[in-house]
């Protein structure tokens, strides 16, 4: 999650209790009690929050906290407790009440004069204005009511006038928040001789609590607009960029000298493996395992690509922090697929593992390890909602290992991925999903977060689909490329005797020896694990390689890696499961060594 890009003003009521629980556990208040400078205790809030699957910037958590406290004091001060009405002032009274009340020397004016205490202070970030005036006025003794409850925004630090509707006899009128603090202090008071002021100030707090709620709408929108047109002007020069590759590689392709054969130095390639590729194709070209020299030094950077995204493993994490995958599939006929998938991802590292399959697999799923979350949802009448909860907390999401190919079955997976597109989270497609993609490729297509794991059969499927004439079987690359291209650069991995992995401007062949043996099952394992791998990649590189290539090329060496080593105990009786037992093993041989 955090590679979110977007960071909404508002917050939902499950992120604000999620940052409540995280704001006041003990060590967190103690810390600020402690510290003048609390910016690394808010740096600790917003990771440990970013760990629950929200993406909140320190200051982000801080300015919530501030307006949450201020809410609270407000509810608090204003003696609405009693008549019940504090909840609509302050929604989490209740937790801020436990929270606060255990803080000693509590001094309320601490909390609407935030600049007082050290508590409110970031590194690098000085209080706005708001709260110097506001002492300042309380200090001056002029116009108490105002003072005392006018609610302030945080942002913007222009300011927004707050209609305040004031019932006097049976005339209504409406006043600014600033027109009504530049009131002589005698007006109020007679105003307040005839109306309470618990209803005067529960008024004036709501609509300065819907006024705050609008401008964070807008200004919502306005970021989302922001990012809309960030992420236009990218996919606009990624377009260019690829223009100008296949310029060169036109231009290189029409030389006479070009080396169609490779290097002199180099030992021959199988034909099939370059037999059409283009130079600058076979350029761009690598083999692991192959003898070729410059294949093996590309061998050994995507290694240390993938190497690099392995998270370490220190004391200081908590569990959930390297990785939750969803597994969307499991129906009555394919129970194997999905626990095969889940456990994968969590054998290679992933801290949770959630399968959300139909009800009758549910509790067939649960019998074979205690390990997964299983969530039976996928066949019930609200699947989508049930699955959409669970979505902030995810961070990759394969979908379709025995999902099956009913039609309800595959709209809810449609819909779920569009959520998941929605929140940016990296998402495989395998097996029945991918025949959900063969119907319906706009689902997918163009995400750049999105992989696809087609056998041959699949693949074929899916080509015809897109380009609707046969391909042509003797050119895979050229075929894997186009279809890559056709679904707007999708990461595809056409799974076979070598692995080709593209994402339509390059192809990278993963050849680690496997064994003879294909029993069912094992691109249940290869998905699973390019579920954690594509998460702790796009973590890692964000946008600067294609993070999806890096996944899709660790999650092949493994699944291949974990072929060799099982089928070197069992023989002709290797089964998926002996090839996960081997996870831990393979995956130190290849990326820990
Ligand atoms: N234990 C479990 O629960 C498991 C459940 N699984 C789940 O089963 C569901 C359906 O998946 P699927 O792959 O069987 O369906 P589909 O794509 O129609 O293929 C069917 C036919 O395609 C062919 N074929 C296949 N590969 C080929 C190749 N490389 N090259 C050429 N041909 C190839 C082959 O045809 P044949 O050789 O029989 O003529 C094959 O019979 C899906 O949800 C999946 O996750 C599996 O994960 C396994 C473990
Ligand atoms: N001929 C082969 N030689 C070596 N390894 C292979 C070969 N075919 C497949 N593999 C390995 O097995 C992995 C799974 O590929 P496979 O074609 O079995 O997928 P699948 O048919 O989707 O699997 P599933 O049985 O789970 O549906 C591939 O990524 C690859 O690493």
């Amino acid at each position: 999650m955090q590679a979110n890009t977007t960071r909404g003003f508002l917050w939902s009521d499950v992120e604000t209790r999620t940052l409540l629980n995280i704001w006041g556990e003990q060590d967190i208040q103690a810390a600020l009690d402690g510290n003048f400078r609390n910016s690394f205790v808010y740096r600790d809030v917003s990771r440990r929050l970013g760990s629950m699957g929200f993406d909140r910037t320190p200051e982000q958590c801080r300015v919530r906290i501030k307006s949450l406290k201020r809410q609270y004091l407000l509810a608090k001060e204003g003696n609405l407790r009693n008549n019940g009405q504090y909840h609509k002032i302050c929604k989490f009274y209740d937790t801020m009440e436990r929270i606060l009340s255990n803080r000693p020397g509590l001094d309320p004016h601490e909390f609407m004069d935030s600049g007082a205490g050290g508590e409110e202070t970031v590194e690098g970030l000085e209080e706005d204005g708001e709260d110097a005036q506001d002492v300042d006025s309380e200090g001056r003794g002029e116009c108490p009511y105002p003072a005392e409850t006018e609610v302030k925004l945080e942002y913007p630090t222009v300011p927004i006038p707050i209609p305040v509707k004031v019932t006097v006899g049976n005339n209504s009128t409406f006043h600014s928040a600033s027109s009504l603090s530049n009131r002589t202090p005698k007006r109020p008071r007679k105003r307040r001789t005839n109306f309470p002021m618990e209803k005067l100030m529960e008024q004036y707090l709501e609509q300065s609590a819907q006024a705050e709620d609008n401008f964070y709408r807008m200004e919502e929108q306005r970021l989302q607009a922001e990012d809309r047109r960030r992420e236009a002007e990218h996919a606009r020069e990624l377009h260019m960029l690829q223009m100008l590759g296949q310029m060169f590689s036109s231009i290189s392709s029409t030389r006479p000298s070009s080396p169609v054969t490779p290097p002199k130095t180099a030992p021959a390639v199988p034909s099939s493996v370059f037999s059409s590729a283009s130079p600058s194709l076979f350029e761009r070209y690598y083999s692991l395992g192959s003898t070729l020299k410059r294949g093996m030094d590309d061998d050994d950077n995507m290694l240390s690509l993938v190497k690099n995204i392995v998270p370490a493993l220190t004391s200081k994490k908590h569990k959930g922090q390297d990785g939750r995958i969803g597994i969307i599939g499991g129906c009555q006929d394919y129970t194997g697929a999905p626990y095969f998938a889940a456990i994968s991802a969590l054998k290679v590292g992933a801290d949770l593992s959630h399968v959300f399959c139909t009800k009758d697999a549910a509790t067939v799923i649960k019998s074979y390890s205690p390990e997964l979350i299983v969530h039976p949802v996928l066949d019930s009448p609200n699947a989508v909602e049930e699955i959409e909860k669970w979505l902030p907390r995810l961070h990759g999401l394969v979908v379709g290992p025995g999902l099956g190919r009913e039609d309800l079955l595959l709209k809810t997976a449609k819909e779920v991925i569009e959520k998941c597109k929605a929140r940016d989270i990296p998402i495989v497609i395998d097996a029945d999903g991918l025949w959900l993609v063969t119907q319906q490729p706009s689902v997918i297509q163009g995400y750049q977060k999105g992989i696809l794991t087609p056998n041959f059969m699949e693949f074929t499927r899916l080509y015809e689909a897109l380009h609707h004439e046969p391909m042509d079987s003797s050119d895979h690359q050229r075929s894997v490329m186009q279809l890559s291209v056709a679904m707007g650069n999708l990461t595809l991995v056409l799974k076979g005797e070598h692995d080709l992995i593209t994402d339509g401007s390059k192809v990278i062949s993963c050849n680690i020896e496997g064994s003879g043996r294909r029993c069912g099952g094992q691109g249940d394992l290869l998905s699973g694990s390019m579920g954690v791998l594509a998460h702790w990649a796009h973590t890692v590189y964000q946008m600067a390689k294609n993070p999806s290539l890096v996944a899709a090329f660790g999650a092949c060496s493994l699944t291949r890696q974990c072929n060799s080593q099982a089928f070197q105990q069992h023989g002709r009786s290797t089964t998926t499961s002996d090839m996960i037992q081997e996870i831990g093993s393979a995956f130190k041989k290849l990326f820990e060594s």
